[in-house]
């Protein structure tokens, strides 16, 4: 091929290869175009020779070929990495686990409810619940609290708009107690309840929400003694915390519903807290006034029975520090709980 010829073609290949597919068209133009390079070339054919007509036409047809093969070879190859890029792009990995929505999970206050729950069905007792919004009577009354008693102040008790049908005080429980009262009113001995749930008191800071959760439980029989109280109550921390390596001491204390009362602490042998007394409870013998408005006689049954703050035990068993944490729904302190 002459060396022009040849020189237009290597053009066209440098051009070819720098161009995008957008580009392509033009430089296909300039080659091969009716203005193109090539084409100009064949428009002097005529005045040639018939032997040199001959010759340069077979090297035009050549160098046309060859530009025409590029041209396709470029489009091909532009046409491919736009699909590859666009399967790339749209490609799904089914090999990528599903996304899924999570998974819910019960509140850690649940848990320890339930937990509480449990230990005390597997020793024979019942679970009872009663209303939230409990008459004066069963909150304070039916419990040997005097109409002057500072619990049923305002400053610690939330009231209801309102009365009851018998013209009763409507206050939000202030402890599981009413529960149950109701509970033995409508059960023989021996009685064996405990009573979980939701409880209000005006109070709120960094150690008491204004609504937390207790339990109650209450024992009554023929024959029970304080030591059978003690043995339960110690038999159920150790279950609960899962080590026997713990003490339980009853310290005198006072309560309008028992006498005598006393605190339960606790003490762990081991772990951050060891050593150390912690009170986890109330309790006492139930008051023969109270055994009464059971409609019971204090002379031929005895009662115990002790109260605990839910979120109290949780906070210990789950190493909590902060009460309000359990109410602020942060899912980074739930999640961890299941
Ligand atoms: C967190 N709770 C506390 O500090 C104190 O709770 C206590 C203490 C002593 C007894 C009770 N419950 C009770 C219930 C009835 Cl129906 C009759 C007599 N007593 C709750």
């Amino acid at each position: 091929m002459d060396a022009s010829l040849q020189n237009i073609v290597d053009e066209a290949r440098s051009a070819i290869a720098a161009a995008d597919s957008a580009a392509l068209a033009n430089v296909k133009a300039r080659f091969l175009g009716k203005e193109g390079l090539l084409t100009q070339r064949m428009k002097t054919l005529g005045k040639l020779s018939p032997e040199e007509r001959a010759r340069l036409g077979k090297e035009l047809n050549q160098a046309k070929q060859a530009i025409e093969a590029l041209l396709n070879e470029r489009e091909a190859a532009l046409a491919k990495a736009e699909l590859d890029a666009r399967l790339a792009q749209e490609a799904i990995d089914v090999t990528l686990p599903g996304r899924g929505s999570g998974r819910g999970g019960l509140h850690p206050i649940t848990l320890t409810i339930e937990r509480i729950e449990a230990i005390f069905r597997s020793i024979g007792f019942d679970v009872a619940d009663g209303p939230e919004i409990e008459e004066d009577f069963y909150n304070f009354t039916a419990l040997n609290t005097p109409e002057n008693h500072p619990a049923r102040s305002m400053h610690d008790t939330f009231y209801v708009e309102g009365t009851d049908a018998q013209g009763q005080g409507l206050v939000l429980r202030t402890h599981t107690s009413p529960v149950q009262i109701r509970y033995a009113r409508m059960h023989a001995p021996p009685i064996k309840v405990i009573a979980p749930g939701k409880t209000y008191r005006v109070d709120s800071d960094a150690t008491h929400s204004p609504m937390f959760h207790q339990f109650e439980g209450l024992w009554v029989d023929e024959d029970i003694s304080f030591t059978d109280l003690k043995s339960v109550y110690t038999d159920f921390l150790r279950k609960f915390f899962e080590t026997d390596e713990l003490d339980v001491r009853f310290r005198p204390s006072y309560f309008p519903f028992t006498e005598p009362s006393a605190e339960i602490d606790m003490r762990f042998h081991t772990g951050p807290l060891a050593g150390r007394w912690l009170e986890v409870s109330g309790s006492g013998q139930v008051h023969p006034t109270v055994m009464r408005n059971y409609g019971l006689d204090p002379e031929r049954y005895i009662g115990f029975a002790f109260g605990s703050g839910v979120e109290r035990l949780a906070m210990l068993r789950y190493g909590v520090g902060d009460l309000r944490l359990f109410y602020e729904n942060d899912l980074r302190f739930l999640a961890q709980f299941n």
